[in-house]
């Protein structure tokens, strides 16, 4: 199975570069947000101002061309002199023409009663309205006669023309002794006005004009409101008149309408009143946390994406370093799999350690292989010797020591093969027992050491007179020797031991205590025919027998077991 691991090392690295996206993004957030709010704040400030100055304007404009017109009749020297209907006439006439503002152009006499208006007849073609009329109690005809100057009314609801309300303008008319004439005046339409303010605030903006008694002259048409309306029946406006003066805030906290507001006091008295949409500063960051929570998730996908694959590719060299690492037996060679000699700069260090390692690890193979080696030809030597050892041994324990001939163990296992071959055969066996003549006596005699001296001499006598013949010699126990010869004929092993005693009696070894006065030896043979009813056994004893009748006859004899003698004691076996 390869390796493929990048799991770990992607995600920690995805984890760190996160943090690190995360947080620089949080803090421009942060800045960007402040730093919107302030702007926001600042440009609402400036366009609200402007706004309410162009209001201002506006409404200044408005008023004072028409307030200098009125102005200007009523200082005409003509006039003032001859205050008169015919005189009049003309100069409203003119100023209705002048002035598309004025709704209608009026005098009255010093005691209110109209004296003349123009247009002759309203806009439905009724003729002289203000026929009859008093302007005694209107605010436009004491406002100019209680200043004494050309004055400005706020909004009043007119009769006279049509059902709107109006601004009414008067200047007081005195002759050329000081004497009050009456009063001139005009009454407008602030539908201009109202135009003037739709395009000063935009779509998006509102203006509000309103008059000294808080009575709405002329807004921008979004706003819904009606001329003359009390600015505080609008609950938009009613929030706005709360707002101090000059300082821009949020108004109409309401869902659906929130705004900033600039209330500012005019000169005369009027209030204006700019309205702008509020920079959704709570929804611009919900949105820009929105986007950033967007860009966020991106982010982190594509850097997964980017760093899965990166460090796959990062981690391709480590994945093949394992893979090879995997495969690589250094118990076979210490040579790295040749994937590893690209290997990048980076892991150099890691696959000169593991070639190093593996050269190390060679080495020592090589090293514990040669001593084991070493170990195996040790142990072979000493399995050698040790099989020699045990083998010596063996033979040992079937060697004599004295005399270097079998022993009796060596001897019977010896002879029990050589008996099964011979019965195999039916062939003959003979069996010689031989012991030496009073050899108590020669010990006792000549010492013990002298003994052994005689019994290896006897042995080596024995060997070389037996040697053609027996298949096996050996010292069975004392002074005494037993041959085993086959195949056997009676005649040539009663030869055969005779040799034997003549051999032991030519070494002429003294002994005192022999009536010859030289060692001898008595033998006692037998042979037997090996059939299958035959025993070794049998034949042994024959053997001794036949010895102890040399012994009994006078020693220093060959002595048989006869035939007969010899089948009486197989059948007592
Ligand atoms: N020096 C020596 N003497 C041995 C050894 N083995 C047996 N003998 C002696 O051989 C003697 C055998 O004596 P006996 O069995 O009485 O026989 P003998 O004296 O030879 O008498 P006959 O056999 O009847 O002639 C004993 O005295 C044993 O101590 C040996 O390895 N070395």
């Amino acid at each position: 199975m390869p390796y493929r691991q990048t799991g770990s090392l992607a995600r920690r690295a995805a984890a760190v570069l996160l943090l690190f996206a995360l947080l620089p993004a949080l803090l421009l957030g942060l800045a960007l947000s402040a730093w919107y709010g302030r702007s926001d704040a600042r440009h609402s400030a400036a366009m609200l101002g402007s706004m309410a100055d162009g209001a201002e304007l506006a409404l200044r404009g408005y008023l004072a061309r028409h307030r200098d017109a009125i102005a200007t009749i009523a200082e005409v020297p003509t006039l003032r002199s001859d205050f008169s209907v015919a005189t009049l006439t003309p100069r409203l006439r003119l100023l209705q023409k002048m002035y598309p503002g004025m709704l209608t152009t009026f005098a009255a006499a010093a005691d209110g009663a109209v004296l003349v208006a123009s247009p002759e007849h309203d806009a439905a073609g009724r003729g002289y309205y203000w026929q009859g009329v008093n302007l005694a109690e209107r605010d436009y005809f004491r406002a100019a006669l209680r200043n004494r100057a050309v004055a400005v009314t706020g909004l009043f609801h007119s009769h006279g023309y049509g059902q709107g309300m109006q601004v009414g303008i008067a200047a007081p008319v005195y002759d050329p002794q000081g004497r009050l004439l009456g009063v001139v005046g005009a009454v407008l339409d602030p539908d201009k006005l109202q135009a003037d303010l739709g395009e000063l605030a935009g779509p998006e903006n509102a203006l509000a004009l309103l008059d000294a008694q808080g009575r709405v002259v002329a807004a921008s048409p979004g706003l819904g409101l009606t001329r003359g309306v009390p600015a505080h029946d609008d609950s938009t406006l009613r929030h706005a008149l709360a707002l101090p003066v000059d300082h821009v805030a949020d108004v109409d906290p309401g869902p659906l309408m929130e705004r900033r507001g600039l209330r500012e006091m005019l000169p005369n008295g009027w209030q204006v009143v700019a309205l702008g949409p509020r920079q959704l500063f709570a929804h611009a960051w919900l949105l820009a946390l929105g986007l950033l929570g967007l860009l966020l998730v991106l982010v982190s996908i594509s850097l997964r994406l980017l760093i899965r694959g990166a460090t796959r590719r990062l981690l391709a060299p480590v994945n093949t370093l394992a893979d090879a690492l995997a495969r690589f037996d250094p118990s076979g060679s210490a040579e790295l799999p040749p994937g590893l000699r690209a290997a990048p700069r980076e892991l150099r260090p890691i696959v000169d350690a593991l070639e190093a390692h593996a050269a190390l690890f060679q080495a020592l193979l090589a090293q514990r292989e040669e001593t084991l080696a070493e170990r195996e030809h040790e142990i072979e030597q000493r399995t050698r010797e040790l099989r020699r050892a045990v083998d010596a041994l063996a033979e040992s324990a079937r060697t004599d020591a004295l005399t270097g001939l079998t022993n009796y163990r060596g001897w019977r296992e010896l002879a029990d093969t050589l008996w099964a071959e011979a019965r195999q055969q039916h062939g003959e066996v003979a069996a010689i027992a031989c012991d030496i003549d009073h050899f108590k006596a020669y010990n006792d005699t000549y010492g013990h050491g002298a003994g052994d001296a005689c019994l290896r001499r006897v042995a080596t006598a024995l060997q070389a007179s037996l040697q053609r013949d027996a298949r096996v010699l050996a010292r069975s126990g004392g002074e005494e020797f037993i041959a085993l010869i086959l195949p056997a004929q009676r005649r040539h092993i009663q030869e055969l031991a005779e040799a034997a005693r003549a051999a032991v009696a030519a070494l002429a070894i003294p002994h005192s205590g022999s009536t010859r006065g030289h060692v001898t030896l008595s033998l006692g043979f037998s042979v037997m025919l090996a059939d299958p009813d035959a025993r070794l056994d049998v034949l042994l004893r024959a053997a001794d027998l036949a010895l102890y009748r040399a012994k009994r006859n006078g020693r220093d004899q060959v002595a048989e077991l006869s035939v007969s003698a010899l089948q009486k004691l197989r059948n007592e076996e």
